[in-house]
């Protein structure tokens, strides 16, 4: 990490870098909230002859998606290294594309992936990776990776996650867990995490049980924020930052499922909504009838609140 980005505190924040300011727009604002098995009905409506997508599709926009987030908070000017983290399931499917996208984007790509899912998307997206010369990291070099990385993308475990963490991903989940990495910081800095969807480890639906796991500078929730996430965003330390991706819900999937989700900024593939409240079911139908009265234009550049460019 070169010398303009500022010290991590003991929560591993980094305080200043610019993108992380806390958005003018977020008062009054709210996003519907859902269960783990609400997002996997979402996922099959997707998918289904009515949805029309393929995986490989929606993979592609939620790794573009995980990839502009980095981005747009850790940029590589500053943080150069990005070591993605990618578990078993579609949620590593979207760490691939991340790190494909991260490494045109201009960062050194470092993937742990230990374990590869079954399908030969997954085989063809790991190619992909090779062809760019990323970095593959052994589970015996885990910890040396993070030490070595300016901002970790955490897409070990999504909406499917059950129980308990187990190995080749419990080790490296501790190693990235607060204590470790206060210990961790003794001997350099912190690198900051962005997790995808839920922090790995965490309860999908009750979140961080105990207090045990790690927590993450930012997240990205795709299509709708979940459950689990609620002490990270609505909680009263507010410490982090809160984006939304996964832009390709139709109106029909929007309504069925009372989602009312916010507006992305012009062409963006993310949404900053951190500092948004939970919205109910009844506002959210609410609010989807109104919108249906008026068309809305988006023609702004605000992914983060960087303000125009010059
Ligand atoms: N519509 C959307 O928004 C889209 C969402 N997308 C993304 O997909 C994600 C959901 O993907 P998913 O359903 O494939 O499962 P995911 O959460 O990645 O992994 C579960 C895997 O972990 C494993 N496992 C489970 N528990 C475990 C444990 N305790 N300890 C160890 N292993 C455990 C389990 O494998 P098992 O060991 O049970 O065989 C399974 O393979 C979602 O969050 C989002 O990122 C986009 O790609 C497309 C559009
Ligand atoms: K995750």
């Amino acid at each position: 990490m070169t010398s303009n980005t500022t010290d991590a505190g003991a929560t591993g924040i980094a305080q200043q870098t610019p993108a992380l300011q806390t958005p003018l727009s977020s008062a009054n604002q709210k996003l519907r909230y859902i269960d783990a098995e609400t997002a996997v009905k979402i996922d099959e409506q997707l998918l289904s002859e009515e949805g029309g997508f393929s995986i490989d599709q929606l993979m592609e926009l939620a790794g573009l998606s995980c990839a502009q987030t980095v981005f747009a908070c850790y940029p590589p000017s500053t943080f150069g290294t990005v070591l993605v983290a990618a578990g078993p399931g579609n949620q590593g499917g979207d760490g691939l594309v991340a790190a494909r996208h991260l490494s045109h984007f201009g960062y050194r790509v470092m993937l742990w992936y230990p374990k590869q899912g079954k399908t030969e998307l997954f085989a063809r997206l790991k190619k992909q990776l090779k062809n760019l010369n990323v970095d593959f990291v052994d589970t015996d070099e885990f910890v040396d990776a993070l030490e070595e990385a300016d901002v970790v993308l955490d897409a070990i475990f999504g909406f499917s996650f059950k129980g308990e963490p187990r190995e080749p991903f419990k080790e490296p989940l501790d190693a990235m867990n607060n204590e470790s990495r206060m210990e961790f910081e003794a001997r350099r800095k912190v690198p900051p995490i962005v997790s995808i969807d839920i922090p790995s480890g965490w309860s999908v639906d009750e979140g961080n049980q105990g207090g045990k796991k790690f927590t993450p500078q930012v997240i990205l929730s795709l299509t709708a924020p979940k459950h689990g996430i609620k002490s990270f965003t609505l909680g009263p330390e507010k410490i982090g930052r809160h984006f939304l991706g996964g832009r390709f819900v139709s109106d029909e999937i929007e309504e069925k499922f009372a989602l009312a989700l916010p507006v992305y900024p012009a062409d963006a593939q993310i949404v900053d909504v951190t500092g948004f409240g939970e919205m109910s079911p009844e506002e959210a139908k609410q609010k989807l009838e109104e919108e249906n009265l008026y068309i809305i234009y988006t023609n702004d550049f605000d992914y983060c609140n960087h303000g125009p460019l010059p």
